[in-house]
């Protein structure tokens, strides 16, 4: 208490700091218990006679959440704490039995390396006592049937922190608090490793066929992959089980378990998914949709339709998504992204592959783009609200982020530029696969040692100005964002509707492949709906949406290059991230709207002459490139690649009458 604090003489227990320049005097319990015998200044003794007794006080349970009164769950207020457990493990045993056995492991609940209080680590299961264990099936004695899997249940960022460091190699604290961690071979997405069951319903559903990212498999290969993921899993001393949400809209709300065989996978998406309350958590009950990770495992090349150990496989009908062969996090993520856009179009809700923030007035921007154009770091926004970073939906009402957390970039992150993303690195937070001092700790993030591709993943609430629950109402503008190596789009463009479809779909960006030996070619990459690798139905699906949305609520459409400026890559550089966030500040307060335009040739875009706080001449792309014929020949060959492209979705109408596509195809690049 008041011992050791020299100037406790206020003697209400409360803290001040000694006042001028005098030494605090310090006084001992024991002296203020007034003993008078000066044989021990030590404070009282510590209430344990044993270490195990010691360390058994340290932890306090935390008291369970009062019972739910609503009507609904008034099942559940009866349920007592042991019932709720036993529930939870059965619906997790239901999760993990094996399809083609009687019987397999035990479910039991805990860390199987805790240490009981009598010393031993056997737990009490041992002797058939136990109330967690639940069998799924009684059958055949098989060495499966005796195994035991403990399940490690929606752990805290801190329990998760202790298991990745104890147990999985290159996971590190760092000087920040965030938990380092490596993704292993794979440190990127694998979309050519993607597969979706084509069953009857899917067949006529989904897209399918040339540009599609649904590569077909059937439903026996399927199920062959999950029985692998499965026995993985349960061969393992200990699975992790994450309950959670997506979707902020709560009618539109979808709950999502993942079981997964690393503490660094458990937290990831306990930083992306939205984060159950301990009452939630009470009557979670069964899950929409599954995923079941057994990262390193590979799958079998024996196996029809496999083309690499790795695989990806969503099978909607069982709402469940299968992983073999690849521990980046990031499938996980974008996997229930691909669920969500097959599930919303059904609901008439459109699912958008776009960052979203929101003004002090409540206005709404969208930002579409492909990975690497600026979706996170635009739309983390220290003078705005963040909705969320990378997945949203946009309903009859507003918008709604479908994830709880973001996953930002790292590469050359800096404190000055994204001050908002660099104070999110903190404890809690996953870094992926980035490069530390040994010592220190001190993460550097311009070191590609590992990969280009370092990210950091962080519950939205770490973000300071967080829209809290993430939904807002209709955008008022919706931004697609290009990264343009080419150097030939306008640092801004307004678009009038057709244009804004025609660029939907087209989902244009040119990223530079590498760095190492010089200067290397652009190369332009076309994603439909700037995310095709997660759409399910043809994009025209969605841009009819996107339109129907976009008309109704009279939002502005604009096209951002993020992209190169005064050349293409190699002469020109990288459009100045200060000047893109003007030019987003001025979309966002409307000044944008009123400045004066005209008009560009082959792409026929309508930019601005004057931007505040922007250099009038690099507006206008032909004025910043010194040699004008590489600027026209090189805005001719963009303007190819995009009629190439475009060429397949020509047969495709939108609108009733296919009006909107007459005008989509005429809104393109004209030469
Ligand atoms: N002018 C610019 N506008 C946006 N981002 C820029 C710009 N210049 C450099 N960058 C960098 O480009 C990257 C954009 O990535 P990110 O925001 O994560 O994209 P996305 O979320 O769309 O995948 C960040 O590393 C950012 O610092
Ligand atoms: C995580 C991803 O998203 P983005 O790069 O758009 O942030 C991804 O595409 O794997
Ligand atoms: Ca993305
Ligand atoms: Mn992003």
């Amino acid at each position: 208490m008041s011992a050791g604090n020299g100037n406790a003489t206020n003697g209400d227990g409360g803290f001040s700091f000694p006042k001028g320049p005098v030494m605090p005097k310090i006084t001992t319990g024991a002296a203020k218990r007034g003993s008078g015998v000066c044989h021990d200044d030590s404070g009282p003794t510590v209430n344990a006679t044993t270490i195990d007794e010691l360390h058994s006080l340290q932890k306090k349970r935390s008291a369970p959440t009062t019972p739910i009164n609503q009507n609904a769950a008034a099942a559940f207020a009866a349920v007592s704490e042991e019932e709720r457990q036993k529930i939870q493990l059965q619906s997790i045993s239901a999760s993990l039995a094996s399809l083609t056995r009687e019987s397999g492991p035990k479910v039991v609940r805990g860390d199987p390396a805790e240490k009981k209080t009598d010393g031993s680590t056997t737990p009490a299961y041992a002797h058939g006592q136990h109330h967690s264990i639940f069998s799924p099936a009684t059958g055949a004695v098989s060495d499966s049937s005796l195994k035991f899997t403990h399940v490690l249940y929606n752990l805290s960022p801190a329990e998760l922190y202790e298991q990745a460091i104890k147990y999985e190699k290159g996971s590190f604290i760092t000087s920040n608090g965030a938990l380092a961690t490596l993704s292993g071979a794979k440190t990127g997405r694998a979309p050519r490793d993607k597969r979706v069951v084509r069953d009857a319903t899917t067949e006529d559903e989904l897209w399918w066929g040339k540009g599609s990212p649904n590569i077909e498999m059937d439903e026996h290969t399927f199920m062959v992959n999950r029985e692998r993921a499965v026995d993985y899993l349960n061969s393992l001393e200990k699975v992790f089980v994450n309950d959670q949400y997506l979707n902020w809209d709560p009618e539109n709300r979808i709950k999502v378990r993942i079981v997964s065989a690393r503490a660094y996978h458990s937290l990831f998406m306990h930083n992306m998914c939205i984060r159950p309350t301990q009452e939630e958590l009470e009557s979670f009950g069964t899950p929409d949709f599954t995923i079941y990770n057994a990262g390193q495992f590979p799958c079998n090349r024996y196996t029809h339709y496999m083309t690499s150990s790795t695989s990806v496989d969503l099978n909607l009908a069982r709402r469940e998504m299968v992983i073999l062969g690849t521990q980046y996090a990031g499938e996980m993520k974008k996997g229930l992204f691909s669920v969500m856009h097959y599930l919303m179009p059904k609901r008439r809700i459109l699912s958008l592959h776009s960052g979203c923030n929101m003004g002090k007035d409540g206005d709404v921007a969208l930002f579409f783009g492909l990975s690497g154009t600026g979706k996170t770091t635009l739309s983390t926004d220290h003078n705005r609200y963040l909705i969320g970073d990378d997945e949203h939906c946009w309903t009859e009402t507003g918008v709604s982020n479908i994830e709880g957390g973001c996953y930002a970039k790292c590469v050359d992150l800096s404190r000055e530029k994204e001050p908002d993303i660099w104070n999110a690195i903190k404890f809690g937070t996953v870094l992926e696969n980035v490069v530390f001092d040994e010592h220190t700790r001190e993460v550097d993030y311009s070191d590609k040692s590992v990969t280009e591709n370092t990210r950091a993943a962080y519950p939205i609430e770490f973000i300071p100005n967080a829209k809290i629950p993430c939904v807002g109402p209709h955008p008022t503008n919706v931004i697609l964002l290009a990264c343009d190596a080419f150097g030939v789009l306008p640092p801004v463009s307004k678009l009038n509707l057709a244009q804004t479809m025609y660029h939907f779909i087209s989902g244009y960006t040119a990223l530079v492949a590498g760095t190492e030996d010089g200067i290397k070619e652009p190369t332009a990459t076309f994603s439909a709906c700037f995310g095709a690798a997660f759409i399910m139905l043809h994009p025209t699906k969605y841009a009819a949406m996107l339109a129907e949305k976009m008309k109704s609520q009279g939002a502005t459409g604009w096209l951002v290059n993020t992209g190169w400026s005064g050349g293409s890559y190699g002469v020109g550089n990288r459009i100045k991230l200060a000047y893109t966030r003007k030019i987003i500040d001025a979309i966002h307060s409307g000044s944008l709207l009123k400045a004066n335009y005209k008009k560009t040739e082959i792409f026929g875009f309508e930019i601005p002459t004057e931007i505040e706080g922007i250099p009038s001449e690099i507006l206008d792309p032909v004025n910043s490139w010194s040699d004008k014929k590489a600027h026209k020949d090189t805005l001719v060959k963009l303007g190819g690649l995009f009629k190439k492209n475009f060429e397949v979705f020509a047969n495709h109408k939108i609108g009733v009458d296919g009006k909107l596509t007459e005008e989509i195809l005429a809104a393109g690049p004209i030469f």
